[in-house]
């Protein structure tokens, strides 16, 4: 290559696939270098398998319910490679060659300013782009390197349902694929040191820590595994009787599984990527440290997804990237939006956004319970709730949305929160009935009536309505005049008196809307 190649991406996962295009669209000269395979943790080992297994998962818990069948696990893994390979080819190098990216097969690695090499080949760049994501942590625990283990990366090479499987961690994957394998059919155990989802709304995590435990899931909080040993073996066919690990935990609990499935959060891959010549600074756990618009504390780099501090999710990564690639080839500083919206794919689902708690001064909720909605009551499955976060000019700035397709209901809360509605501003948007999101509009129209109901709004009102009562007083004495101007002023008094006694029913509906408000 003798031109320097204006857009140097490392990695082909969500981030440098979108930044890579986003790049090529704007006509920069864009190589994208992928070490294994595009489409990165999201097609091949994170959200496509993922939530594929829990919708077999449901089926499979619905059937067990209907008729007493057990899933055929190898169908499972079928439908799994399937979802797979119908997604794959929007994320393959002929994708990318199609938009414009030259793909390069080979690991890359920085070797100066400027300069990097692919496999041992050297390349001359003018900018980059890193985004070589993450991968699974794995926590050092003695005796868990001889244990049959499992991660997020090699879960879905089992080639067949573990009958006890351990999850050690209490995040979104542990959640997700705990209940997906007992819905399945394991014994799942989940050790979770710090409670299940412990970023989400406390009523949210506790409604999810039900659902599982009536999945069969024995969750354990405020534990963790503190030694693991193997089971001697028995003697026999080992496909019969395949290892069994024996976790001690730090309270002395005693737990035996087929497989450990470790789900404890995630290590960036920044390790031998040369950033040391590049001066990228690194947070303490090795993330790269990146400001409003992505870029490095290397003027001549950037970074996105889940290789930076950000929360790591597929939008990010490719929404960060986005913005990423054309502040790199724009020379602009186009800052990144603070809104997150993040999903759990649990059933219930759990879906939020922005602020979850009021944390502030002013700050207060609005919670509408499933209990309460009218399409949770005709579907029967009614656990679950709004919560909205309001500051005190009414303004929306987050919440938990809980229950069947929370996650659908999401994107209207996110739009809400990014444009800084107020409650009273999407309490007046009419809303089609009866859906899930009524729950979401009721939780605004609760709060927008409270503040119907302050002091200052009260008073407000009433002048308002003795206004309009007096201009209609004024006009109707008017009508009056005009055709018996010389007429006698009974008749005048007893027309007002009648247009007090038509007042009066007006005064009590505002009085019952008050009321109910
Ligand atoms: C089980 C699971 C379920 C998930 N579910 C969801 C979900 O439902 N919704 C959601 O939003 N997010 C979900 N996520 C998170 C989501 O998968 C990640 O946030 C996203 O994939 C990150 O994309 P990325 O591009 O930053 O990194 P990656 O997808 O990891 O891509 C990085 C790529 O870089 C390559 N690479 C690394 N180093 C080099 C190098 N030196 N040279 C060349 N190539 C290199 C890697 O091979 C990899 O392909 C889930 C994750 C997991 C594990
Ligand atoms: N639906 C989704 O969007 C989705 C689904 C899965 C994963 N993800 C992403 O993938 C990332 C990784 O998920 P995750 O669940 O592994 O990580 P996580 O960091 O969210 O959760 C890991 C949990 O494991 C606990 N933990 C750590 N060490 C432990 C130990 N030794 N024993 C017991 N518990 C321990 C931690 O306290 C933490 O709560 C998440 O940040 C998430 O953004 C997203």
């Amino acid at each position: 290559m003798d031109h320097p190649i204006d857009l140097l991406v490392i990695g082909g996962g969500t981030a440098g696939i979108v930044g890579s295009k986003t790049a090529a669209q704007l006509g920069a000269r864009t190589v994208l270098v992928e070490a294994h395979r595009t489409g990165g943790d999201c097609l091949w080992t994170g959200c496509v398998p993922s939530k594929t297994i829990l919708s077999a998962a449901a089926r499979a818990a619905q059937a067990r319910e209907t008729d007493g069948s057990e899933p055929d696990f190898a169908q499972v893994r079928q439908r799994v490679s399937d979802t797979i390979a119908t997604i794959e080819p929007e994320d393959s190098p002929e994708a990318l060659e199609r938009a414009g990216v030259s793909v390069l097969h080979g690991h890359a690695r920085f070797t100066g300013p400027g300069e990097a090499e692919i496999d041992g080949r050297p390349v001359r760049f003018r900018r980059a782009l890193i985004a070589t994501g993450s991968a699974p942590a794995v926590p050092s625990i003695p005796g868990l390197d001889a244990a049959q283990t499992a991660t997020s990366d090699t879960v879905w090479d089992l080639t067949s349902l573990p009958a006890r499987m351990v999850v050690l961690g209490g995040g979104p994957i542990a959640c997700e694929l705990g209940q997906a394998f007992a819905r399945l059919g394991s014994q799942v155990t989940i050790l979770a040191r710090s409670g299940l989802l412990p970023k989400e709304d406390r009523d949210a995590a506790a409604l999810v820590q039900a659902s599982l435990e009536r999945d069969g899931v024995q969750v354990i909080d405020e534990d963790e595994a503190s030694v693991i040993r193997q089971a001697p073996v028995r003697q026999g066919d080992a496909s019969q009787n395949p290892p069994v690990s024996l976790i001690t935990t730090s309270a002395g609990r005693e737990l035996k599984a087929e497989v450990i499935l470790i789900a404890t959060g995630r290590t960036p891959r920044t390790a031998s990527l040369g950033l040391e010549h590049l001066g990228v600074d690194l947070d303490e756990r090795g993330q790269v440290l990146v400001d409003d618009s992505m870029r490095t504390s290397n003027r001549s780099v950037w970074a996105a997804g889940d290789v930076t501090t950000h929360p790591k999710f597929t939008h990010l990564a490719g929404v960060h990237a986005s913005t990423a690639a054309s502040n790199a080839v724009l020379g602009l500083r186009r800052s990144i939006s603070q809104t997150v919206p993040r999903i759990t794919y649990t059933s219930p689902e759990v879906a939020a956004v922005g602020l979850t708690e009021a944390t502030g001064p002013g700050m207060t909720t609005s919670t509408v319970s499933l209990e309460d909605t009218d399409r949770a009551v005709t579907e029967e499955s009614r656990e679950g709730f709004v919560r909205l976060v309001i500051d005190r000019r009414g303004r929306i700035l987050g919440g938990t949305i809980v229950g069947p397709r929370a996650g659908e209901s999401l994107g209207e809360l996110s739009l809400a929160v990014a444009q800084k509605m107020t409650t009273r501003q999407l309490a007046g948007v009419t809303h089609a009935y009866p859906t899930y999101n009524d729950a979401l509009w009721n939780a605004a129209i609760v709060h927008a009536r409270q503040a119907l109901g302050s002091p200052v709004v009260k008073t407000l009102t009433r002048g308002l309505a003795a206004v309009a009562r007096y201009r209609d007083n004024h006009a109707t004495r008017e009508q009056t005049r005009a055709p018996e101007r010389a007429g006698s002023e009974d008749q005048t008094e007893a027309r007002t008196e009648d247009q007090a006694r038509s007042d009066a029913p007006d005064r009590a509906q505002g009085d019952r809307a008050q009321r109910s408000a």
